[in-house]
This record gives structure tokens, sequence and C-alpha cells, in this order.
């Protein structure tokens, strides 16, 4: 018997741990790197030292094999199985890689479209613009009737507030966008609205807030065209009378969308006898909202307070909001910032800056009656109507008319105290060219949707530009018109910007009628 078989009968029953038997039978034990216990064995020393530390003795079957091939195999899987995780692992790794890039390539698409068409959107995962009113079929799963409708109301493309407050509002997403005038922005709501109501229900589910009756009218009639293929119904705040409440109420209750101005639909809401329902409001959306919140202090308050009571009334869970404006105000993006969870900002071109595909000019007219005088120089050179005349204030509205009357233009006005149908006669009139001159406050006349005017006159500058006249100067530059270097020289006052931004300058009278001079006022013209 020799040495092997003596061991053999020793250790016979037992088994040795896997990790001994590869060292053992490893011819390059010592080229073996991972392995944790095997790096610390001296491959000098005798195996059986080692195989003293690793033995591990359990009972074994008589018959039972020294070597188990089973140990081994389960070696080899946990060989395989560790290369498999590895592999997972890289190929997750990859794909992630992959992902990452794709997505970062796609932003970059994304907002190179975005640029392309002057558009900026500022908020957290701003969805992709449109591309084409096609998408929202695929995208969104907007009806292809409403997709037919907006092209039959001729929108072949987007326009770049479409493009971007589309999805937005489609993806329920707060949104304050600035477009200028003209750009489409109540098509951007409305599709969108129009999508979120699908049928009727009855009951208000979405309010459009606006500063004027005009306005509400315009939004209206584009509303009409929009929803030509469903079965919503739309309404607009009609005048309040006594005796008309319960009638409003009536349609009101009946109506899925309701246009309105925030002060009649406040004084709805606040009667007695009025029951109304707002709490199934998905959208409420407010339009020219610089205008709501711009005006006397008082007027903004008012309108804060207003839109207070209505957001308490709509106070269902899924209602949002969104503001539309032809200028970026803070006022405005302050309100937004408090008030819109996830909000997300639009502009379309610079802020605040005019469209490029009007000329400007800046008349240098010396004093108030100056103006008079320049605008009589028009008219005998040639004015080319419809001509729109903006004024600051009603009763300057009213001065002008009667100064203009006689002059052999047939002129008119609109201001807010004329009656709804006399309002309504002058701007049909204006349409359809029996009126050349349509004099209008700023309020009155902003949004309305005038086609073809040939040339607008801010007969009175605008307080907020005046307060700005270095911005409007170099908005004029931006836009490629010629700016009088007296308008870069004037003095900049911090304070008196300050005040004129909420305070209309005082003016002399618009008259030919000779006045004393008011040194004080003089000086503000
Ligand atoms: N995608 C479009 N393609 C062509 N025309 C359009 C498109 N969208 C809107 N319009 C038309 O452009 C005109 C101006 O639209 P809209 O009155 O909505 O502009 P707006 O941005 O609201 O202007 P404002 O600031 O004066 O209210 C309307 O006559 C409207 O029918």
């Amino acid at each position: 018997m020799d040495a092997y078989d003596i061991f053999k009968k020793l250790t016979k029953g037992l088994t040795f741990k896997k990790k001994v038997l590869n060292i053992k039978n490893e011819p390059h034990v010592d080229n073996i790197q991972p392995v944790n216990k095997a790096e610390e064995i001296d491959p000098k020393s005798e195996e059986v030292d080692s195989a003293d530390d690793e033995l591990s003795i359990k009972s074994e079957p008589e018959d039972s094999e020294p070597e188990d091939n089973d140990n081994h195999s389960d070696d080899d899987l946990q060989l395989v199985e560790g290369v498999k995780i590895g592999e997972k692992k890289r190929k997750k790794k990859r794909k992630e890689v992959t992902e990452d890039l794709q997505k970062k390539l796609d932003l970059e698409e994304q907002n190179r479209f975005r640029n392309e068409h002057g558009i900026k959107a500022v908020g957290r995962h701003v969805p992709a613009a449109l591309r084409d009113f096609t998408d929202l079929v695929q995208r969104y799963n907007v009806s292809q009737s409403l997709v037919d409708t907006v092209k039959e109301c001729g929108y072949e493309e987007p326009t770049p507030v479409q493009r971007q407050a589309v999805p937005c509002m489609l993806e329920d997403r707060q949104i304050y966008a600035c477009a200028p005038t003209g750009s489409g922005k109540t098509a951007a709501f409305l599709i969108p609205v129009l999508h979120a109501l699908g049928a009727p229900q009855g009951g208000p589910r979405a309010l459009v807030l606006c500063p004027t009756r005009e306005l509400a009218h315009q939004i209206h009639r584009e509303l009409l065209r929009l929803s030509a293929a469903s079965e919503l119904r739309c309404t607009v705040l009609r005048n309040l009378k006594e005796s008309k409440i319960k009638e409003r109420e009536t349609t009101i209750r009946k109506s899925d969308i309701v246009i309105s101005t925030p002060n009649r639909l406040c004084y709805l809401l606040n009667q007695d006898n009025v029951n109304i329902n707002l709490s199934k409001v998905k959208w409420v959306i407010i339009d020219e909202a610089d205008k709501l919140f711009e005006g006397s202090p008082e007027q903004a308050s008012d309108f804060r307070q207003q839109m207070e009571q209505v957001l308490a009334a709509c106070a269902g869970r899924q209602r949002r909001v969104a503001m539309f404006s032809a200028t970026h105000t803070p006022a405005v993006a302050r309100w937004c910032r408090r008030h819109m969870r996830g909000l997300i900002n639009l502009t379309v071109g610079h802020r605040n800056t005019a469209t490029n595909l009007v000329d400007q000019q800046l008349m240098f007219c010396g004093s108030e009656a100056g103006k008079l005088v320049a605008f009589r120089q028009l008219v005998q050179e040639g004015l080319k109507p419809p001509v729109l005349v903006f004024v600051q204030s009603k009763d300057r509205a009213k001065q002008l008319f009667k100064e203009l009357i006689y002059d052999g233009i047939h002129v008119d006005v609109i201001h807010a105290d004329r009656t709804q149908a006399q309002r309504d006669n002058v701007v049909r009139s204006f349409r359809v060219g029996r009126i050349w001159v349509l004099i209008c406050t700023e309020l009155m006349g902003r949004g309305i949707d005038f086609r073809g005017v040939n040339l607008v006159i801010n007969y009175d500058f605008p307080p907020s530009a005046i307060s700005y006249v270095h911005s409007i100067a170099s908005v004029l530059k931006q836009s490629g018109c010629e700016v009088p270097s007296y308008a870069l020289s004037l003095p900049q006052n911090r304070n008196k910007r300050k005040r004129l931004a909420t305070h209309a300058p005082r003016r002399d009278q618009i008259s030919t009628v000779l006045t004393k001079p008011d040194k004080k006022k003089k000086k503000q013209s």
C-alpha cells in the first residue's frame, strides 16, 4: 500500500472544496490572478497544507466519487452565467448610450426647427413643435374631422405659435405664449380646446376671457369656423340687462365653451339668483393677457381679483390656464409664475418687437397742435384707406372725430360710450369700406382683426412706448425702419419712465380752437 492508497483510505467519504481541487489540478496556479485566496497560496508549499485550509468535511455516501462532476458543471454554469451577466450589462449600457445620443440628436433637431420658425420655448420637457397639422392625428389622436376643418379654413401650415402652443396644450401643459398680432393665436388655443372637449356634455368646460366685446365676437367667429364639424355649443356672454340675466344663465349652463370679458362673467357669477357651475372647466384661456393686466393700478387689481374669482369657481382638478398675448409684460409673467404649475413660456420672434412686415415711421410734430396739422397734411397728400387711428382715451377719440368729421373724409369712431350696436355697425362699415378712417381707443381696437388696413396712425404715442422710447427706437431699427436721431438722443429719466408706464400722460385737447397754452401740459405732449 503506497502513500496514495493510505491517503485514499483516510479520506474515504470526504470531498474536497472545489477551489482546492481546481488549484491542485491547475498547473499554472500562480497565473490565476482574480481568485481571491489563490493569490495568498504559496505555490511551492505542499498541497496538503492548502488542502487543510480549504477542506470542508461533510459526510458523503460511500460510493461517491471524490471528484464530483456536478460541482464542475456548477462551476461552468457560474462561469457562463458570469459572462452572460456582463454581456447583459454591456448591452444595456450600449442601449442607454444609443438612446441618450438619439435623445440629444432629437432635441437638437427640435431646437433647430424652433429656431427656423422663430420659436423660443422655456420650461421642462417642452413637447416637440408641430411639423404639420396632420401630425395631430398621429401624435395626439386628434380627430381627422377637426384637422380637415382646420384645412377647410384655409390653414395649410401651422403658424409658429400654433406649432408650439398646440402640442403643449394637447399635453395639458399650462403656457404663457407671446406672439405678434395677427400670428394666429386664436386657432392656437381653439384647436386644443376643441380636441380636449370632444363631444358636447352641457355645462361650461372651457372659458375664454378677453378684454373687449369686439374681440370676444371675433374669437367666437373663429370658433364657429373651427368647430363646424363638432356638436359643441359655444357662446359669447352678451349684455347683462336685468331682464336678460336668467336667459344668459340658461344659455351658459348649456354651453361647452363660453367667451366673455372678465367683467361680464364675474358680474353674472356675483348675481344672487344665478347658479352657474364652473367646476368642470378644463381650460381657462386668457387672450390679450397684457391688456387685461395693464392699465391703471385699480384696473389691474380689479382684473387680478376677477381672475381669482374665476379660478376659484373653476376649481376642478383638471383645470388648466393658458395665456396668450402680443407682448411680453413682467406683470403677466409674474402672475403666470405664481399661478401656473409646470409653466412653459413661449415666445415667437423677438420679444415685444414690431413685425418686420410693416413699414414704420416716426413723425415729429413738435406739439399737440402740430399733430393735427400733420394729420391734415397726410390727408391732403392722399391717404389710402382703410386707415386706423389710435388715440389715448375716449375723450380724445371724440375730440379728434369732431375735428375730422367736416374734413370730407369718411370718418367714424368707436369708444366705450357708444352702444354695442353702434360699435358693431361702425366696425362692419369699416370692413366693407364705407368708412375710410376709423378712430378708436387702443383698448377698443386692439385685437380686432381688421384685414387689409393700409395705414395705422398712433396719434397718441402709447404710454408704454413713451416710457421706453429707447427700446421703441431699437424696435424700429430691428424691423429695418429708419430711426431719427432725436429719438435716440432723448434723455432717459427713470422716475418719469416708471410713472408713464402706469399713468397715461396728460395732453392738450385735440382742437383747432385756440386755447390758452398750459405750460405744464405742453411739456408733456
Ligand atoms: N395656420 C394659419 N394659416 C393661415 N391663416 C391663419 C392661420 N391661423 C390663423 N390664420 C388667420 O390669421 C389671421 C389672424 O389670426 P388671429 O386673429 O388669430 O391672430 P392673433 O395672433 O390672435 O392676433 P391678435 O394679437 O391681433 O389677436 C386670421 O384671419 C386667421 O384666420
